[in-house]
């Protein structure tokens, strides 16, 4: 079926691709689900190893790479955790943000995916804005709860669904027991694609918010819809706009990302193996 199509649903859609992933990768279920943002990208290859590599665009539902070129891909890794007990992760490649403007369901339809696929638990990553000053580019923060500023929901019609814990208390002891220096913030999500004004950011601190960003909080709803526990981790890449005195060059940005990707990645397998 096809997403663009209102009379599909989307859950069909997830359930084809689902099984698209499972006869490609022969792996008949997967158990965690990881999404990586900006900066994040070398994580998956140091969870474990990687079993199967599918491009993304061609499993039911995916959009076409939006970069043109950039051919993402989905991997299935072999995780082996200290007991020796193994577990199926499911590197979700290619994550589709609503600011492409490809319609909310091509937001949500890695993570409903991964339920379908079998994944109880979902790991979503980004890069993101730092409100706070001693929150340096390169900074991963835990995310505790966000702020929705996009306008729209994943979910289509009376679908009401509680959001209380919606980041899992379970899931960020572990991580703070990883790492206990790890901070936790709230996350807001702004359509995009535009960074914010320095006083949207004031609006968003006002609010409450630690980071700004422009993904997460729709694919996290969609989870808890699809009954995954969710942990969201963001790594700060630069200072929001207005925080700092003088605008960072888009070197420091990359720089930071790339300098940040041993910490992040070996935390991130940490958490995922424990
Ligand atoms: N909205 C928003 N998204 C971002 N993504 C990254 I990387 N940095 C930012 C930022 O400063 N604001």
């Amino acid at each position: 079926g096809d997403l663009d199509d209102p009379t599909t649903d989307p859950f069909d859609v997830a359930r084809a691709a689902a099984d698209h992933i499972a006869e490609v990768t022969g792996v008949p279920g997967h158990d965690v689900a990881l999404v990586l943002g900006s900066g994040w990208g070398g994580a998956a290859e140091l969870i474990g190893d990687v079993v199967a590599e599918v491009p993304t665009h061609e499993i039911p539902g995916f959009a076409r790479p939006a970069v043109a070129g950039h051919v993402a891909t989905t991997r299935s890794i072999r995780v082996e955790r200290p007991d020796g007990a193994v577990r199926h992760a499911l590197v979700i490649g290619g994550r589709t943000h609503l600011y492409e403007g490809k319609g909310v369901r091509r937001v949500a339809h890695g993570v409903r995916t991964a339920a379908a696929a079998g994944c109880e638990t979902v790991v979503l990553t980004n890069g993101c804005g730092g409100l706070h000053i001693g929150w340096r580019p390169g900074q991963p923060v835990l995310v505790r709860d966000h702020i929705n500023l996009t306008g729209t929901s994943p979910l289509e019609g009376a679908t009401f669904v509680d959001l209380t814990d919606l980041y899992s208390p379970r899931l960020r002891k572990i991580a703070q027991t990883v790492d206990p220096d790890l901070p936790e913030g709230v996350y807001a999500q702004f359509h995009g694609p535009h960074y914010e004004t320095p006083a949207e950011v004031k609006m968003a601190g006002l609010m409450g918010a630690d980071l700004v960003g422009m993904s997460t909080t729709l694919e996290a709803i969609a989870a808890r819809h699809a009954g995954m526990e969710v942990l969201g981790i963001s790594l700060v890449t630069n200072l929001a706009a207005g925080i700092s005195l003088q605008p960072l060059s888009h070197e420091e940005v990359l720089e930071a990302g790339q300098a940040a990707g041993p910490r992040i990645s070996e935390l991130l397998a940490r958490i995922v193996t424990s």
